[in-house]
Formats: C-alpha cells, structure tokens, sequence
C-alpha cells in the first residue's frame, strides 16, 4: 500500500522523511488559509528532492495550479475543494502530472456524481468533508465506502493515525482499490512539521498488517 505525507514544508524534516520512512508521496500545500501552507520562497530549496510530490489545492485556478506545478515539479495535483468534473477535464488537457479528485464525506456518496471524473483523474481521494476542507483529524464512517463501484483506485485520508492501521487493512482487504492512505496532523509535532519515529511505526505496522 502506498503511503503519502501531506503538510511538509522544512527541507531537514523532509529529508528525514525520505531517508527514513521511505514515504512513496510527499504533499506540499498550497491553499493560503492552510497553517501548513507552503509559500513560493520555498520552491528553490523543495525542486530538486527525492520523492514524489503532490501540489495539494483548493479551489485554486488553472492558471496558478499549473505555475506551481512548474516551480515545484509537482508528479501529482490534489484538488482538494469543489473542483468541477469539466475543470479536472481542462486541467487535464494541460499538463501531465496526475490529478487527483477529492471527495468530501460526510454522509452517503453519490456515485454517479464521481463517475464524470474517471476519464481525467489518476485516483480519487475520499477525506472528512469539514468547513476547513481539510487538515480536520477527524475520520469519516468508511462504511460509505463498501458500495465503491469503480475500478479506479483511491486513497483513504482524515484523521489516520497509529491505532487506524488493523482497520485500514481490513478495509484494504475487503477493497482492493484502496491503494494508498494520506496521513497529515496525527503525525506532527507542529503544523507542517512532522514526527517521523511515528511514521516510522505507523509504516512498520502497516506492512505487519499487510503480510497476514
Ligand atoms: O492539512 C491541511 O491544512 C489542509 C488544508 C486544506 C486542504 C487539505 C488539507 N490537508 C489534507 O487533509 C487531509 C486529511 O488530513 P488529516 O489527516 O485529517 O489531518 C489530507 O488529505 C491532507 O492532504
């Protein structure tokens, strides 16, 4: 299973991160109201470094996703707010990095909704709809996922921590299109500053969990 990081921003902590927990995506944020915002100054020092990162927005326009996409090589573009199926189509018409659909839960889902996505996004990503939009530590009811009709593979997100990890396999066990999960504040120390013994455990338990 694949893991993602979201919210990093200081260069040591991020190379903690790849040496150490080996993380397979690293999420940089770009939404202006987040406290793990990431501003352009830090663009230079983020460019060149070993992991694979995905440019988290909200809202943003086409215009400016895609100058962050060239100013911190961003591999992947999170659409973390009310982004239509049709902007996801033009965005998709000009670039080549992977989109990435979020879906707000909070309580049913409407499939068929999703379903205009599918020809233009890489994965969807389901969090906890909150008015912040996301960053909450708050956990969905992942019972809403059991009826996932597609193919397409996504990720699990809000609120993960060390003790989700038997029922994120168990869940990846029932749902083979679970393919990775987004962990964020359960894991810091300081927004935007992540504590990487914990991730450490959390990745150890999680590949325990996926050998049985
Ligand atoms: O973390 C934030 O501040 C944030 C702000 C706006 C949009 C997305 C944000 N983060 C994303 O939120 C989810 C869940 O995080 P958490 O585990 O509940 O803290 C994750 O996908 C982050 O990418």
């Amino acid at each position: 299973m694949e893991i993602k990081v979201c919210g990093m921003r200081e260069l040591g902590n991020i190379q903690s991160l790849i040496a150490e927990v080996k993380a397979d995506w690293m999420g940089l944020i770009f939404y202006p109201k987040s406290p793990r915002y990431v501003s352009e100054d830090r663009a230079t020092e983020l460019k060149g470094i070993a992991v694979k990162k995905v440019g988290v927005f909200v809202n943003e326009t086409e215009v400016e996703i895609l100058r962050k996409v060239g100013l911190f090589q961003l591999s992947a573009i999170q659409l973390h707010g009310n982004e239509s199926a049709e902007f996801v189509k033009k965005l998709s018409e000009q670039t080549t990095s992977e989109l990435w659909k979020v879906i707000s839960v909070s309580e049913k889902i409407d499939w068929k909704s999703l379903a205009a996505y599918l020809p233009y996004v890489s994965k969807f990503l389901f969090d906890t709809a909150t008015k912040a939009h996301g960053g909450s530590g708050r956990k969905f009811d992942w019972s809403v996922l059991e009826t996932y009709p597609f193919d397409k593979g996504f990720l699990l997100s809000g609120g993960l921590d060390e003790e989700s990890v038997e029922e994120i396999a168990a869940l990846q066990r029932q749902i083979p299109q679970l393919e990775g999960v987004d962990l964020n504040s359960k894991f810091e120390d300081a927004p935007g500053l992540k504590n990487i013994e914990k991730l450490k455990k959390f990745k150890q338990k999680l590949l325990s969990q996926e050998a049985i």
